[in-house]
């Protein structure tokens, strides 16, 4: 029997007709096959978020300067981003990962002058970055991964923040998902048709040179952003580690399709908790085939949407663990 299967079995076991809690019993399940488990727990629970500033920028492809990447993960540090409030609310950790410089995992006050040392190249020019600096910025994911294992997380909630990586996400999204342009281009944090103009010309002529490339990682280096890439590195090691881990959006699905292509079983750690308002989310969840559990319309980023379900992971996992069976009951 699947962790599925025994996970259905035990909910239809329980004092509640069949079925009768919805979506929170398919959530329930999702929750179990994650862990391995028929009972699992979504604590201890920690956010992370995964900061990179993009070449990509000069282009203008959107409308905010890079600056606001450091200010956004100051605020974050300082308890005011929106992301911090909600992790605030749902009980989880903060911890701050600053991709590009390969800085050490960042929380609390110590931390004031950080700064996002280094952004990609332009992707619109060349390579966004070398196949070395690929692979640094996957191992900075896997290491906020193992951390989080090492201080007895169960529940990775991953968020990012990086102006202009919605450029780089549409970027991978219509690579991996082998779709056009067009189909995941989309307003990100702001947009005018001028900016949605360049952004749709960049990633069309960027994705053709990274498609002629035959090499799968130098063409997904191409055009990745660090904060992307280490959020693949950690998906893939929490998935090794048996943890779960609860996307956020758009960007946050770009780096699992980047997990999903260096290997695909790392999806088995997924839940996908929201389908964000930009466009080209919903295409990227069908690739990655998962299903969203919440659609709230969101589209900040910075983990709020993966926030926004764990009191639902809560549910889930107390409905498995501390619900009466119908035959304790009914005596039979
Ligand atoms: O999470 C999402 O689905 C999402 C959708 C659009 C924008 N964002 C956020 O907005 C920023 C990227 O937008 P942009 O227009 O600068 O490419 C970045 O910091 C993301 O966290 C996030
Ligand atoms: C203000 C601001 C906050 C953000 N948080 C995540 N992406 C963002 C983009 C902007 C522009």
């Amino acid at each position: 029997m699947t962790i599925a299967e025994a996970t259905r079995a035990r909910l239809d076991s329980l004092a509640k007709p069949p079925g009768s809690l919805g979506r929170l019993e398919r959530l329930a399940i999702r929750l179990a096959e994650t862990q391995g488990r028929v009972d699992p727990s979504a604590a201890p629970r920690r956010l992370i978020v995964f900061a990179g500033d993009h070449g990509v920028v000069a282009e203008g492809v959107g409308l905010w300067p890079d600056s606001v990447t450091t200010a956004m993960m100051r605020l974050m540090l300082e308890g005011r981003a929106g992301s911090a409030a909600l992790a605030r609310g749902a009980g989880a950790e903060m911890v701050l990962v600053d991709a590009g410089s390969k800085a050490e995992g960042l929380s609390g006050e110590a931390y004031r002058d950080w700064r996002v040392a280094r952004g990609t190249a332009n992707l619109a020019q060349g390579p966004a970055m070398s196949a070395p600096e690929f692979e640094a910025a996957l191992a900075v994911g896997a290491r906020a991964a193992a951390e989080a294992d090492a201080a007895g997380v169960r529940v990775l909630a991953l968020g990012e923040m990086g102006i202009g990586n919605t450029t780089p996400a549409a970027c991978l999204a219509a690579l991996l998902a082998r779709v056009e342009p067009a189909r995941v281009i989309g307003p990100g944090a702001g947009a005018t048709a001028e900016s949605l103009a360049r952004k749709q010309a960049v990633v069309t002529e960027a994705v053709a040179r990274a498609r002629a490339l035959k090499d799968p990682r130098t063409a997904i280096a191409a055009v990745a952003g660090f904060e992307i890439a280490a959020i693949a590195g950690c998906i893939a090691e929490a998935a090794r580690r048996g943890l779960t881990v609860v996307l956020d959006g758009f960007i946050v699905g770009a780096g699992a399709l980047v997990a999903q292509a260096l290997d695909p079983a790392a999806m088995e750690a997924c839940i996908a908790a929201h389908r964000s308002a930009e466009p080209g989310h919903a295409l990227v969840l069908e690739r990655l085939g998962l299903e969203p559990f919440l659609d709230w319309e969101m589209r900040l980023g910075e983990g709020t949407g993966a926030l926004l379900l764990l009191p639902m992971l809560d549910a889930a996992g107390s409905l498995l663990r501390d619900v009466a069976t119908l035959a304790e009951v009914t005596g039979g």
